[in-house]
C-alpha cells in the first residue's frame, strides 16, 4: 500500500488550504558578518500577537517579548531540523523576530527552508510574516579561516580570529602553544566552543538584541552534551588557570619589589581571564535557566530511539537544563485499510510509545506526537503545515 493512503484526508485538505495562504512577503537581502563593528539592530520588535484559540502549550511559548531561547536536539534522522524550522516559522509568524541556528556540523537548515542559507552569517529566510534569520555555524569553516590566518600571520593571525571570536582571552592563555599546529588535529570539543562562541555574541551584541526568540537545531545527543557542558569544563579550567597565575604573580611581585620600589604592576592578563569567566558563567547560567531557555526532546516511536531520548533527558537534567516537552514524531496517522505492514508498524509504535509512560526520565513529560505526513516536510509552506500540526 502507498504511503500516501496512509495519509489523514482531512490533513491533506488541510495542507493545500496552508500552502494557499502561506504569505510570500519578502525581506531585505541584508545579510550581517559576525565580525562586522558597526552594531546595528536589523528590525525593530512588533507587538507579538498571542493566539486565543486552544493554544495551550504554544501558547506559554509564544506569550511575552522577552527573549527566550528553544534548543531541540534528539538522535540523527528523527526530525530535529524539521521541528526547529517549523517552531521558527509559528513564531515569526506570531509576530515575533526569530534567530534559528544550526549547531550541528552538518547542517540541513537550508534544505529544510529550500533555502540558500549557508555562509556561517545571518541570512533572512523568505515568506514569512516577521523578520526570521537563519544561521548555520559552521566549524569547519572557521577552522579553514584559522588555516588561512595560520599560514598568512602565523600564530599571530590565529589569534586574530580568536579575538573577533570573542575567544581572544584563551588564545592569549595558550600561550607558547603552536596554535596553527594545534588546528590539523583539532582536539575534541573545538566545534562546540566555536558554537558556543557564537552564544556570547547573542549575548553581547546588540545585533542580536532584537530577536525575541532563538530555536536551535542541534546536532545528533552527543554534541549537544559537550556544548552544553563546556561552559562548566571551560569555568573550571579557567579557575585553575586563574591560581596558577596568581601564584607566579605573586612570587614574581615579591621578587620585583626586592629590587624594585615602583607602582605594582597591573595583571591584564588575569583581568581578561577574568572577564573570559564571567562570559562562560552568563552562558551556563542562560542554558541552566528555566525562564529563558528550555530544551525540547525529539524521538520516534522506536524503541531505540526512545532510550536514546531517555539518556539524553537524564543527561540534560544532571546538567540543569530544563526538559518539558517530548516530541514523538513520524506517529503513523490511524489507517482505516487493512494493510498488513501499516497494522504491523503501528502496533509496533504503540508498543514504543508504551514504554514512554513507563520511562522514569520521560513519563512526567508533556508528549507531542507528531504524524508521518505523506510528503517529505520542505519549504515555508510545508513547515507551517508541520508547525501546525505540532506546536499547539
Ligand atoms: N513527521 C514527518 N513526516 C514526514 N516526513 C518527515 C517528518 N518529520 C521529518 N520528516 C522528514 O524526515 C527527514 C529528516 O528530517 P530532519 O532533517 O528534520 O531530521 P534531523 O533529525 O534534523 O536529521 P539530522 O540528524 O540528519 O540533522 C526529512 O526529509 C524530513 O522532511
Amino acid at each position: 500500500m502507498a504511503m500516501a493512503s496512509l495519509f489523514h484526508q482531512s490533513s491533506k485538505t488541510h495542507f493545500y488550504f496552508a500552502l494557499a495562504n502561506v504569505s510570500r512577503r519578502s525581506f531585505s537581502t541584508l545579510t550581517t558578518s559576525f565580525n562586522s563593528r558597526t552594531f546595528k539592530p536589523l528590525f525593530q520588535v512588533r507587538a507579538v500577537t498571542t493566539p486565543t484559540e486552544a493554544f495551550v502549550g504554544f501558547n506559554e511559548m509564544v506569550s511575552g517579548t522577552q527573549r527566550k531561547y528553544f534548543m531541540l536536539g534528539g538522535k540523527g534522522g528523527v526530525g530535529k531540523t524539521s521541528c526547529a524550522a517549523s517552531l521558527a516559522v509559528k513564531f515569526a509568524n506570531h509576530g515575533h523576530p526569530t534567530l534559528v541556528v544550526s549547531t550541528d556540523p552538518a547542517h540541513s537548515l537550508s534544505d529544510s527552508f529550500d533555502q540558500n542559507l549557508t555562509g556561517g552569517a545571518l541570512v533572512p529566510v523568505q515568506g514569512v510574516d516577521s523578520p526570521l534569520y537563519a544561521l548555520e555555524i559552521s566549524p569547519e569553516r572557521t577552522r579553514e579561516e584559522f588555516h588561512a590566518a595560520s599560514q598568512l600571520h602565523g600564530d599571530k593571525g590565529v589569534k586574530n580570529i580568536m579575538d573577533s571570536m570573542g575567544l581572544g582571552m584563551l588564545a592569549e592563555q595558550l600561550g607558547e602553544l603552536k596554535l596553527g599546529e594545534l588546528l590539523d588535529t583539532p582536539p575534541p570539543g573545538l566545534d562546540e566552543a566555536i558554537a558556543i562562541s557564537k552564544v556570547m555574541q547573542f549575548l553581547e551584541s546588540k545585533e542580536y538584541s532584537a530577536f525575541s526568540r532563538i530555536v536551535f537545531d542541534t546536532a545528533p545527543t552527543g554534541h549537544t552534551l559537550r556544548l552544553l557542558s563546556l561552559p562548566d569544563f571551560l569555568d573550571a579550567s579557567i579557575g585553575k588557570m586563574m591560581k596558577l597565575k596568581k601564584k607566579i604573580a605573586s612570587a614574581t611581585s615579591a621578587l620585583k619589589s626586592m629590587f624594585n620600589k615602583g607602582e605594582p604592576q597591573r595583571d591584564d592578563a588575569s583581568d581578561k581571564l577574568e572577564q573570559l569567566r564571567e562570559r562562560m558563567a552568563k552562558v551556563r547560567d542562560l542554558f541552566r535557566d528555566s525562564e529563558t531557555t528550555e530544551f525540547i526532546i525529539v524521538t520516534i516511536p522506536t524503541v531505540m530511539a526512545i532510550n536514546e531520548s531517555s539518556r539524553l533527558c537524564a543527561s540534560l537534567k544532571k546538567e540543569s537544563v530544563s526538559v518539558r516537552t517530548l516530541i514523538v514524531n513520524q506517529v503513523l496517522p490511524p489507517s482505516t485499510s487493512e494493510c498488513k505492514f501499516c497494522v504491523m508498524r503501528r502496533k509496533d509504535q504503540m508498543r514504543a510509545l508504551e514504554t514512554i509512560t513507563k520511562d522514569p526520565e520521560l513519563a512526567s513529560l508533556k508528549i507531542i506526537q507528531a504524524p508521518l505526513v505523506d510528503v517529505e516536510i520542505r519549504g515555508v509552506a510545508g513547515l507551517k503545515f508541520m508547525g501546525d500540526l505540532v506546536w499547539k
